[in-house]
């Protein structure tokens, strides 16, 4: 259970900690932040609003941590994180019990979520021994003028203090896809949960501390974002910042200081179905896609656009399908689950009511209590209704039917977004034209956009964010290439 056995050291009375130079603390603030439960709408959970002067601890400790760390051999590191895997997943049911109360996340899910976060760690753990345990070597008599008297020697090294600051709706695989490459490339890092999911974070914290890592290594401050959150992303200790959200990402991104930044933002994944398209294939992952989560993911389908000649076709298969969805709580491992605040309900509802006064098709009747919104798949969506454009973040999906494939892709590409979209043709080479003119970080091909697995390149154009995560691509990102050039008194060609 949370907070309880493995995890007792985490909760003191009613507030979990923070936890800072290996130990679980109270903050010095004396005040704690709330946790509403999206289901019952209560205070599920409290955690400790960190304070300012603790944050310059923190990077204090951080970056002397990171010196000492950077010297550790990288099997060691990747030992550990190895061991941090086998905890995490052996303690799946309680974190996954916080996710549950916490964001609304069916059980079911939950579990996949912790289970998917111990195996991106040990592949993280496997996969930087091979790319940092490589390195390159140059000669300069490749370059016009030279002679081959220039030995360069190249290695990854790390950045110092990784400062982590993922979602709601991944608070633990979005963090640990952050920790786990910053910690096996040699630094040490800061994690920021998000306040949903906060209680989820720490216990997932609590199995890198079990398996064992130095002190101060690894920090978790807790606290409103809103409050804390730029004093830790324009804290001059930071050295590179791992960020996942809305647009809070472009606002860091003003504010950040000279550090490198992967920013993973929103997105408005369009589906885009042809004529010649297997349409139970593509009503399948219209509602996988649109719906899983509650259509709280950022590579959710967020727009349908269906030529008009198959658009009956696929609309009544996904009614059908949307017909047999269960709604309820996540205990209960439903498919549609509460959404995670009473403001993001408001907000989807704001869409709703715009789609309708301009005049959608609403293929099911909207309702609504409390958090929890019913599946909703709005037909004849036209691109004056704010639907068009906008992320609900919700189980509100809009179809907009097209008359020929360029009318997609211009919808696509005018988007604000460019994370993910998807095609679904029987035609290759037509998907491959359209992937190619899709302006979005990945084009799915007859399957719903997804970020998994966990090492692919997985990126956003415009303000869907800058860089790329995916394992490999994040412990890249997370390092600086470092030279050393053996200067020859004389040419040396070998062989020679
Ligand atoms: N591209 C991607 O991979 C993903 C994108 N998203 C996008 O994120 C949004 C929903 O997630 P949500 O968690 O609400 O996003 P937010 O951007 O609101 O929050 C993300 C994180 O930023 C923190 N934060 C808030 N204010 C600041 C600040 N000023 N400085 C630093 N950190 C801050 C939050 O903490 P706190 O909770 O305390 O406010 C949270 O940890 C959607 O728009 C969605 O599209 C979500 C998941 C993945
Ligand atoms: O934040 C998100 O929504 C995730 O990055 C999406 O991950 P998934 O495609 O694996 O659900």
């Amino acid at each position: 259970m949370a907070g309880s056995g493995a995890f007792v050291e985490l909760l003191e009375e009613d507030v979990y900690k923070y936890y800072f130079d290996g130990e679980w603390r109270k903050s010095a603030s004396g005040k704690s932040v709330s946790i509403i439960n999206p289901t019952t709408r209560k205070p599920q959970y409290k955690v400790q609003a960190c304070t300012q002067e603790e944050v310059n601890k923190i990077m204090e400790t951080s970056k002397v941590a990171q010196k000492a760390w950077a010297k550790t051999p990288l099997w060691k590191r990747a030992e550990l994180l190895h061991r941090a895997a086998v905890l995490l997943k052996e303690h799946k049911n309680p974190i996954a019990e916080c996710l549950v109360k916490e964001i609304a996340k069916p059980a079911k899910d939950a579990v996949t979520e912790v289970v998917r976060s111990g195996d991106l760690v040990s592949y993280c753990a496997e996969e930087g021994v091979r790319i940092l345990g490589e390195g390159k070597f140059l000669v300069s008599d490749s370059f016009p003028g030279n002679d081959r008297n220039k030995l360069c020697l190249t290695s990854k090294i790390p950045l110092g203090i990784v400062l982590a600051i993922p979602p709601f709706n991944y608070p633990v695989n979005l963090a640990v896809s952050k920790i786990a490459p910053a910690l096996i490339a040699g630094n040490s890092v800061v994690l920021k949960p998000p306040t949903q999911g906060a209680v989820a974070a720490l216990h997932m914290v609590h199995c890198f501390h079990l398996a064992g890592f130095p002190k101060g290594l690894i920090s978790c401050v807790t606290g409103k974002g809103s409050e804390i959150g730029d004093f830790l992303t324009m804290h001059p200790g930071v050295n590179c910042i791992s960020f996942t959200g809305g647009d809070t990402g472009i606002a860091i991104s003003k504010k950040a200081g000279m550090v490198p930044l992967q920013m993973e933002l929103g997105g408005k994944d369009a589906c885009i179905i042809l004529e010649d398209a297997d349409i139970d294939l593509a009503a399948a992952n219209v509602v996988k896609g649109g719906f899983s989560y509650s259509g709280q993911r950022c590579t959710a389908v967020k727009v349908v656009l269906v030529m008009e000649s198959v658009a009956d076709a696929l609309v009544e298969k996904v009614k059908a399908k949307v017909a047999k969805m269960t709604v309820g709580p996540p205990e209960e491992n439903c498919d549609i689950t509460p959404v995670v605040t009473e403001s993001s309900a408001n907000y989807i509802e704001g869409l709703v009511m715009d789609a309708k006064q301009k005049g959608a098709t609403f293929c099911q009747e909207y309702k609504r209590e409390g958090n929890l919104i019913w599946p909703l798949l709005l037909d004849h969506v036209r691109p004056d209704m704010r639907l068009a454009w906008e992320e609900p973040f919700g189980p509100v999906l809009p179809v907009i039917r097209i008359t020929t494939v360029e009318e997609g892709i211009h919808h696509c590409n005018a988007s604000n977004f460019g994370l993910q979209g998807c095609i679904f043709t029987r035609d290759i080479n037509k998907a491959m034209m359209i992937s190619d003119a899709m302006e979005t970080g990945t084009v799915q091909i007859n399957s719903a956009p997804a970020r998994g697995p966990d090492h692919f390149p997985f990126q956003g154009l415009r303000d869907s964010g800058i860089g790329s995560q995916g394992i490999t691509n994040s412990i890249s990102m997370m390092t600086k290439v470092k030279s050393t050039v053996i200067n020859l008194p004389t040419p040396s060609y070998t062989m020679g």
